[in-house]
This record gives structure tokens, C-alpha cells and sequence, in this order.
């Protein structure tokens, strides 16, 4: 038996036939005298909710949701069950009997009560219902993008950010962190082209992220250390720290002197790369997804000595509405393949073929050279990077960044991250 209850009743109803209320899995509406009469209300500020015998089924602002008991008992926000101030649940989610069920239901304005067994009573605000349940979540992306190639990124003309307004204001603060969620990328200009004024810009985000590189890092063609970057060489597109089991969310790079030619960095929007995959070919995103591949980082120069070993497939994926949110990618440190049968083995040499194809078109690259006073931050989830091979002097410092903390920033500043 479905239940109906108008929403925000400002007026009464004119003419016209009744708006159907639209059902699933063949239910049938059921339209009552009240209904008829509210018809000029908006239909999704209409709630209608079923009980069943092991849910409850609710639609409410066009949301059609489905609550499980124990969920909705879990969840309540009384004072008895969740700490308001700490934002933190009180109740013990293993004294809930796994079979509990409302004993009575009711819906009023905008609220849901439920009344348990015990007596205790649970209320819903419906629009809080709508943003936290499975179905009105799944409607939105977590994280809103701009996807993008060579030619969509110049149009935009994404301004850079200058180094006072960005440490000293709010608004500066957050226009810069908005454009890098977008994009993956985001500069900020007139830096003093110092190592401790690039840390001075890197903290005003996130926390460093010290790794066997160091807290601040600063290199030049020294092979100081041994890995390809420490040299004058051309490096193809990649992200880095592939070779850790959560690869550092966030790269900083400030260039603080080049005295030669090339040493251009190019950025590669991989999301955008994994896209055009997965329109033309969902199968090979889908192996992409699924198999996973060793990426290992072995040292031993000098005094460094490391061993690392990251493991996890090139593109990550939320498991519950499939949005991207990690590409693991660099063909200089990825290990020996020894987690797939050979057939698998070979139809993952196409697929990783066909993202390396999209990864490589010209018309997706972006080409900068930095100079010193120009940071550039690099979501090195999602953008890869490399480097045109140079000649002469060249210094660059920077730092990785944990990826939570820059999250929390722009949380904290009123943006979706
Ligand atoms: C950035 N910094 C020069 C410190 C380290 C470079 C790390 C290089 C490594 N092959 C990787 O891609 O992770
Ligand atoms: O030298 C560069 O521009 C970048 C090298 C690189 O890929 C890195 O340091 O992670
Ligand atoms: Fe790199």
C-alpha cells in the first residue's frame, strides 16, 4: 500500500488532470482525493513511501530509494545514537538485531519518523535522506571535472594564481584550488624561485608528503640518485611513486634556474585519455580496471638504498558508479607481470596499448616550460607528466603532497572534493 504526502503546499490546485506519480517495477499509483487536489504542486516535492517486508521503499524530489532497516536504524541521529558535536556515531551498530523492523511509520512535511520495537523513534529529514541515500548519491559524480586536451585546456584560459593573493586571501586560496580540481592542474605565479618559498606555497594547501626523496626535494642532472629524472634525458608521460601502494596524491614543481635548451614538461590529462577508452573501447577499460600490475622502485646508488613495490591496476575505479579516480601509469617502473595468466596477460598488453595510444596523440599534449617563480601543481592521480630530454644547467625543486589534506582544504572552503 503506498502512502502519499504532499511536500510545501503553497497553493491549492487549479484545473488539469492529476501528475502520475511514476512507479517502479510495475507498482501501481495510488492516487488519493489529496493528491488530485495538489496537482500544481512539483512533483519532487511530493514523497511517497511503501513498506515492505524487509525495506523501506521512499521517492522523494524524484529520487526513488529503497532503505534497508538495520540501515535506517544504524544511521538514526538521535541524541542516543550519534554525538551531534563530534559528529560521531554512539550507537553500537552489532547490538541491532539484523532482522529489526519498524514497528510504525510516518511521514510528515519533510520528516520521516520510525518508531523500533523498543520504542525508540528515529526521524529522517527527507532531503537529508535524499543526499545520503545509494540512490540519490548515485546521481552525482564525487568529484566534478573538466576533462581535457591540449586545445580544450588553452580555450579555458585557466588563470594562474599570483603567489600574494594565493597565501594571503581566502579567495585566492580557493579560485586556485578550484581550477586544479577541474583540470588536475594549477599554477601559481610570482614565487621567489627558492626552495623555502616553494614550501612556504606547498603548505598553504596540504601537508608535505615525505618520502625516500625527501621532504622538499631539489634535483639537478647529478644522478644523484639512481632513477631517470636525476639525468638529462627525455622521460615519456607517466605518475609518479606508481611503486607505493597509494601513490602520493599531489606533485609540486617549481623550476629555480635552466641555463640550456629543451627541458620543456609535458602534462597529459589521463583521465581524459581513459575516456576516449572507455567510449571506444569498455572492454580493455574494463581489463584496465580489473588486472593488477606490480610497479616496483629498486635503488642502490651510492648510499640510497630502497626497495619499493606498489601493486593495483592502472586505472581504479569506485566500485559502487564506476567513476575514475586513479591512474597508475609509468612504463619506466612497472614490474614484472606475474599476476595473469598468459591468455589475460596478452589481451592487457592491448588494452594498456590502446590507453598508451590515446595517452600519446599529439593533440593531448600540453607543453610548459617552467620558469623560476611559476609552481605548478600536478594531481598526480589523474595528470601524468614528463620532461623534454635538455641540455645545461637545470634546477628544479618541489615536494609531494598528501592528497587528503588538499581535499580538506578545499572542503573547508566551500568546494566539492
Ligand atoms: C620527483 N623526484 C625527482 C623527487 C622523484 C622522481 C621519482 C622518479 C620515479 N621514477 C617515479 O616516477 O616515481
Ligand atoms: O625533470 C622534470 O621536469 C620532471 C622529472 C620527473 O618526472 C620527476 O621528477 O618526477
Ligand atoms: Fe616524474
Amino acid at each position: 500500500m503506498w502512502h502519499q504526502r504532499l511536500v510545501g503546499l503553497l497553493r491549492l490546485c487549479g484545473s488539469s488532470s492529476p501528475a502520475l506519480l511514476q512507479l517502479p517495477g510495475g507498482t501501481r499509483p495510488v492516487l488519493t482525493a489529496a493528491t488530485r487536489c495538489h496537482h500544481t504542486v512539483p512533483e519532487s516535492l511530493k514523497c511517497a513511501w511503501q513498506l515492505h517486508h524487509d525495506h523501506l521503499e521512499l521517492r522523494y524530489a524524484n529520487t526513488l530509494m529503497r532503505l534497508d532497516f538495520v540501515w535506517l536504524r544504524d544511521h538514526c541521529r538521535s541524541a542516543s545514537c550519534y554525538n551531534a558535536k563530534t559528529n560521531q556515531r554512539s550507537l553500537d551498530t552489532a547490538s541491532v538485531d539484523l532482522a529489526i523492523k519498524p514497528k510504525a511509520v510516518r511521514v510528515d512535511e519533510n520528516t520521516l519518523f520510525l518508531t523500533w520495537p523498543d520504542g525508540h523513534v528515529t526521524r529522517y529529514g527527507l532531503e537529508w535522506l535524499v543526499k545520503n541515500s545509494y540512490e540519490g548519491q548515485k546521481q552525482q559524480v564525487m568529484h566534478p571535472r573538466i576533462l581535457w586536451n591540449a586545445e580544450i585546456y588553452r580555450q579555458a584560459q585557466v588563470p594562474s594564481v599570483d603567489c600574494r593573493r594565493f597565501l594571503e586571501t581566502d579567495a585566492g586560496l580557493k579560485e586556485f584550488l578550484q581550477n586544479f580540481l577541474l583540470y588536475g592542474i594549477a599554477f601559481v605565479e610570482n614565487v621567489a624561485p627558492t626552495k623555502e618559498d616553494t614550501e612556504i606555497v606547498a603548505e598553504r594547501i596540504s601537508l608535505i608528503r615525505e618520502t625516500i626523496y625527501g621532504r622538499m626535494w631539489y634535483f639537478t642532472s647529478d644522478f644523484s640518485r639512481g632513477d631517470t629524472a636525476y639525468t638529462k634525458l627525455a622521460l615519456d608521460r607517466h605518475t609518479d611513486t606508481t611503486y607505493f601502494q597509494e601513490p602520493c596524491g599531489i606533485q609540486v614543481f617549481h623550476c629555480l634556474k635552466h641555463e640550456g635548451t629543451g627541458g620543456r614538461t609535458l602534462l597529459v590529462d589521463g583521465f581524459y585519455a581513459a575516456e576516449q577508452v572507455l567510449q571506444c573501447a569498455p572492454d580493455q577499460f574494463e581489463l584496465l580496471t580489473k588486472v593488477p600490475v606490480k610497479h616496483e622502485y629498486v635503488e642502490n646508488v651510492g648510499d640510497c638504498h630502497n626497495h619499493m613495490i606498489g601493486i593495483g591496476p592502472v586505472l581504479n575505479v569506485y566500485p559502487w558508479n564506476n567513476e575514475l579516480y586513479l591512474i597508475r601509469y609509468n612504463n619506466y617502473d612497472r614490474a614484472v607481470i606475474n599476476t595473469v595468466p598468459y591468455d589475460a596477460v596478452h589481451r592487457w598488453y592491448a588494452a594498456h596499448r590502446t590507453l598508451t595510444t590515446e595517452l600519446r596523440r599529439p593533440e593531448n599534449e600540453l607543453w610548459v616550460k617552467l620558469k623560476p617563480g611559476k609552481a605548478l601543481f600536478i594531481d598526480n592521480w589523474r595528470v601524468l607528466h614528463g620532461r623534454e630530454a635538455f641540455t645545461g644547467y637545470r634546477q628544479l625543486c618541489g615536494c609531494y603532497l598528501t592528497r587528503d589534506d588538499v581535499l580538506n582544504t578545499a572542503r573547508l572552503l566551500g568546494l566539492q572534493a
